[in-house]
């Protein structure tokens, strides 16, 4: 009934995927009669590809076909959304895993190394060619930067999530995993981190934040897409030139667990207490999201000296989305001995520092740190 060869059936794909998902395919998937048959040379040279499932609105499902905002995350088991993007098999040998079946909000850190502990057991195995985690978007960005940091291998990992769940029209989920899996085979994103598919775009996972919570557009970084992916190939113009995975000195199989790290959000009219808050919850460092250059209210400065001459550390980001904070600009970060968080974001400074802190809380190291990755 459909033809499913790539451009023409694109625009159907979000219908496609929403149908699958209630159970609106018959006998012949989709996809199907483009697979190489097995045994065949094409079918024996697939890369393998796993896809670690842990909810989102990937997995997400809605009342009604018009609901694009209106759903439950997390309802959708991995192996039914494989069934319902066929196309995949004739990229890779594909198989699911259901690690979490969570919205991306509900993650907690004992999640994050539990996930990646799972990202890097599978990828020492000769049989697995990359892996791809399904995810969240809301926390998205902070899962792909603490793989990236972590996990030890060149292999591609890729993270992706959708704007919309699988039953609305239009949905964006289908096609960003067919991307998603398309980068985890392809040799081209060997070595190139941690990768987030949305949209068709190839974002580094280290770069990428969600702006939007509405449109599918809604991941973008400062520094540029790594490339695209068009019907099925890949296309790099950049590569990432942070430290990650292999040039990293993280490890996720000597993390067991990551120490406490708070964000305070600035803004006008603040109220110091929020930091002591922090302290007591047993935060070792604090985030403040600060305000333009990563700026701290006169009347907060010597709250924030207090609490770092006590012990824990203090990194200033800022809540701006774009740009990024320079050291000893607006605050003189070495006579404090405040870290800066150079371009990222605060909730990706969050990962770094939580990361960091497992293997030092030298300030000079932590600085470096925060240079390098
Ligand atoms: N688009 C999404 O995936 C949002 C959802 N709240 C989540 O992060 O799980």
């Amino acid at each position: 009934m459909f033809s499913c060869r790539s451009g023409a059936a694109l625009p159907l794909r979000g219908a496609i995927f929403a149908l699958a998902l209630a159970g609106g395919f018959g006998a012949a998937p989709l996809g199907a009669r483009e697979m190489p048959e097995s045994g065949t040379a094409a079918a024996v040279k697939k890369p393998n590809v796993v896809i670690l499932a842990t909810g989102g609105t990937i997995a997400g499902a809605g009342a009604d076909a018009a609901n694009s905002a209106t759903y439950t995350a997390a309802k959708v088991p991995v192996d039914k959304l494989i069934a319902a993007v066929p196309q995949v098999n004739t990229i890779a040998n594909v198989r699911g895993e259901q690690v979490f079946q969570i919205a991306s909000e509900s993650f907690t850190d004992a999640q994050l190394v539990q996930l990646g502990k799972r990202v890097s057991q599978l990828l020492k195995q000769d049989d697995v060619d990359g892996v791809v985690v399904t995810h969240g978007t809301d926390t998205l960005e902070e899962t792909a930067f603490f793989l990236d940091l972590v996990v030890k291998s060149d292999k591609p990992i890729v993270v992706v999530g959708s704007m919309r769940p699988g039953t609305a029209i239009s949905a964006d989920g289908a096609l960003n995993l067919l991307d998603a899996v398309t980068v985890a085979a392809s040799k081209e994103a060997i070595g190139q981190g941690v990768t987030v598919t949305m949209n068709d775009y190839i974002q580094s996972g280290r770069d990428v934040n969600k702006r939007t919570n509405i449109v599918p557009s809604a991941f973008y970084s400062q520094w540029g897409p790594l490339g695209m992916v068009v019907e099925g190939k890949t296309y790099f113009f950049r590569s990432l030139t942070k430290r990650h995975n292999m040039s990293s000195e993280f490890d996720i199989d000597q993390i067991d667990s990551l120490p406490l790290v708070g964000i305070v959000y600035g803004s006008g009219n603040m109220i110091p207490g929020v930091y002591d808050a922090e302290v007591q919850a047993g935060a070792k460092a604090i985030v403040n999201a600060g305000t333009g250059n990563g700026s701290v209210p006169g009347y907060l400065v010597d709250k924030l000296k207090d609490i770092r001459s006590k012990g824990t550390l203090v990194i200033r980001s800022s809540r701006v989305p774009d740009g990024f904070v320079l050291r000893n600009a607006e605050q003189p970060d070495d006579k404090y001995d405040w870290v800066v968080a150079h371009d990222l974001n605060p909730a990706k400074a969050k990962v770094l520092a939580a990361v960091a802190l497992t293997k030092t809380t030298d300030t000079k190291e932590l600085q470096r740190i925060f240079w390098e990755y």
